[in-house]
């Protein structure tokens, strides 16, 4: 298995860590090239289409922008992506062009579960008729920085009580909070789609971390899932799970028993 992982921050720092030297190959900006090939000493390429041959998985780590970029030409390559940013897919031309790569070349676009569970019961859940989906993301107000929350609360002050900045639907939440809500968007693909998932997100200044609720209905019956998660010390807006789960991703990939 020869695997190329795009994105060095938080997340693929943490998966190129734990994945006992498997990843060979990093694809980043191409004025960091050079100077990622030194401090890292392995291949690094600025462009998907510079992937040695052979890749035939890579990781996104780098965000939604970063998966538009360099997902399509990967996947038009043969070469499967494994992705984190997976509330790109609201966007859809950002959809359409992986998609028609995927069709072409014959990649596989593998979504991450990252900071979330449940999807599993989610994804059995809709073989029968799922009525309701809610999300609910909950973050201290320091996991909000950077995102349309500051334009709604003063997340520099001590916040004196909870704040639900977004009300909407995942599509909304995923296109709007493109460091913040790819877990709506997963919770929506695994369940009743973009448009029908119910999202609430909040500023919380009593959440002991980064708390993730679903709630279900359907014919299978109903479902409540919640999950604190603790933010990751390099970015505390992701939790250390999302990355947890690309590498257990990566080492299920050679397993001849795993999790279907
Ligand atoms: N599915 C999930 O549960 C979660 C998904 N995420 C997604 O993962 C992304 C990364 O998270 P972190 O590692 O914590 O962020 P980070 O900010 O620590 O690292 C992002 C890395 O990607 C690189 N990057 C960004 N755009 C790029 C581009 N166009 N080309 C090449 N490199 C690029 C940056 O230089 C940086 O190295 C988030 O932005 C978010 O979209 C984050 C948390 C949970
Ligand atoms: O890591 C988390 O807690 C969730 C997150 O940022 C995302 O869904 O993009």
């Amino acid at each position: 298995m020869s695997i190329a992982i795009l994105g060095t921050g938080a997340i693929g720092n943490y998966v190129r860590a734990n994945t006992g030297g498997k990843i060979t190959t990093i694809l980043t900006r191409p004025e960091r090239v050079s100077e990622l090939q030194v401090e890292t000493g392995l291949t690094c390429v600025g462009s998907a289409k510079d992937l040695p041959e052979g890749t035939n998985l890579l990781i996104d780590c780098s965000g939604h922008v970063g998966l538009a970029e360099h997902g399509p030409t990967a996947l038009a390559r043969g070469i499967d992506v494994l992705t984190v940013s997976v509330g790109a897919l609201a966007d859809e031309d950002i959809a359409k062009s992986l998609t028609e790569a995927a069709a072409k070349g014959g990649g596989a676009l593998l979504l991450a579960s990252g900071a979330i569970g449940a999807l599993d019961a989610l994804r059995g859940a809709r073989v029968g008729e799922l009525q309701s989906v809610t999300y609910t993301g909950r973050k201290p107000p320091a996991g909000w920085r950077g995102s349309p929350a500051e334009e709604v609360v003063d997340l520099s002050k001590p916040l004196g009580t909870a704040v639900a900045h977004f009300t909407g639907s995942a599509r909304q939440a995923a296109l709007q909070y493109p460091k913040n809500a790819n877990v709506a968007a997963a919770v929506a693909l695994a369940g009743i789609g973009l448009d029908d998932t119910t999202v609430a997100l909040i500023a919380d200044p009593d959440a002991k971390g980064n708390t993730h609720e679903i709630t279900a209905q359907g014919a299978f019956g109903e479902l409540t899932f919640t999950i604190t998660g603790k933010g990751m010390p390099e970015n505390p807006r992701s939790s250390a799970l999302a990355a947890m789960s690309v590498v257990a991703a990566v080492r299920e990939r050679s397993a001849t028993i795993r999790f279907a």
